[in-house]
């Protein structure tokens, strides 16, 4: 198959797997009034003002922001830039209408443990955070690895075969950090024999990690207290999963294993970019969904000056962006 028809197939997927995020991103639109509260403005509303308008606490409006991503790119809001002499915040306006019927109830408040860390929606549903579970309920950490590899077997071979591979080039080791049972990394030592691959994942998901894993050496190990030297580190689906602080955490660590920009250390990685790559309709919105999808376990996806913020903010002097994945992107970090 062409790389076009693979990337389409990726996408169908995606957005299959997708679909119910759509509708209840629908439900919560309707829920918080926010169709009735932009015809009340007669048709058209900033961002800002349906938060006035719906009452919606100052925590939530940067997901505000990811629900009418989702419902502007799916098509039932329409999004407008206002004129550059204004303030250039986007305008609304909405397909549909939901009449007031009801008072609004009140928001139920977070976590309701009074004080403590806040948990994710996935915590709140499971009892657990994602990669606690992943160790306590063999079942969930199965699906989740298998899942990953299969989807690093197919992403890498979409990367070498579009060039992308070019970034392996000159490197004599990589650690793949939170690199699950090695598929990225085994797909790399086969591509330069040269490289010496390593793997960092937790204990749990490296113990069950397949003996044919490729020539990849596996560290269990917690990516927030150490990463092994090499080279590069690659980070594949990894920082999405994280919000800034644990980000720049993890980045710093990685700046700590390689070397200089001049002898040639850099850190891979290989993520969504909002905004940047193709901007065909259906990429768009594949990058919304996943974006609304991540906010389950606290992940986000970033838009390109997001990223530039948590580089800088761990110590990393410029970086480049490859689009070259349909809505997936190679991001190089140079130290
Ligand atoms: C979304 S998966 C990505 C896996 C792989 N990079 C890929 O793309 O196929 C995130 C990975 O990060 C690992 N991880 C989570 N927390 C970690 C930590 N503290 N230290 C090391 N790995 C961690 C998970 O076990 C999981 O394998």
């Amino acid at each position: 198959m062409s790389t076009e028809e693979l990337l389409q197939g990726h996408l169908q997927l995606y957005h299959h797997f997708f679909s119910y995020i759509k509708s209840m991103a629908l439900k919560c639109a309707a829920e918080l009034g926010i169709p009735a509260a932009i015809h009340r403005r007669g048709g058209a509303a900033t961002l800002r003002d349906i938060v006035a308008d719906v009452a919606l606490r100052q925590a939530k409006v940067p997901h505000l922001r990811r629900l009418m991503r989702v419902l502007t790119v799916s098509g039932i809001f329409a999004m407008k830039q206002q004129q550059p002499a204004s303030s250039g915040e986007a305008v609304l306006h909405a397909w549909f209408r939901v009449d007031d019927e009801e008072e609004e109830e009140e928001p139920v408040a977070g976590g309701g443990g009074g004080g403590g860390a806040a948990m994710s929606l996935f915590e709140m549903a499971h009892g657990f955070p994602r990669w606690e579970m992943t160790g306590r309920d063999a079942a969930y950490g199965a699906v989740l690895n298998e899942a990953m590899a299969a989807d690093s077997r197919f992403v890498m071979e979409v990367v070498f075969r579009e060039g992308g591979g070019d970034v392996f080039r000159g490197i004599g080791s990589l650690v793949d950090v939170g690199g699950g049972h090695g598929a990225a990394a085994a797909a790399v030592a086969a591509a330069f024999p040269h490289v010496k691959c390593s793997v960092l994942d937790l204990p749990q998901v490296v113990r069950k990690a397949p003996p044919d894993a490729g020539d990849v050496r596996f560290v269990a190990g917690d990516m927030f207290e150490y990463v092994p030297p090499a080279d590069a580190v690659l980070l594949k689906y990894v920082l999405h999963c994280f919000g800034d602080d644990d980000c720049v955490k993890i980045l710093r660590w990685c700046k700590e294993a390689i070397p200089t920009r001049d002898a040639g250390g850099k850190v891979i990685i290989i993520n969504m970019v909002i905004g940047s790559g193709s901007q065909r309709d259906i990429f768009k919105e594949t990058q919304a969904l996943f974006d609304l999808y991540m906010m389950y376990i606290d992940g986000v996806e970033r838009e390109e000056k997001e990223w530039e913020n948590i580089f800088s903010k761990a110590g990393f002097s410029a970086y480049k962006i490859m689009p070259i994945l349909g809505f997936l992107s190679i991001i190089e970090v140079y130290p």
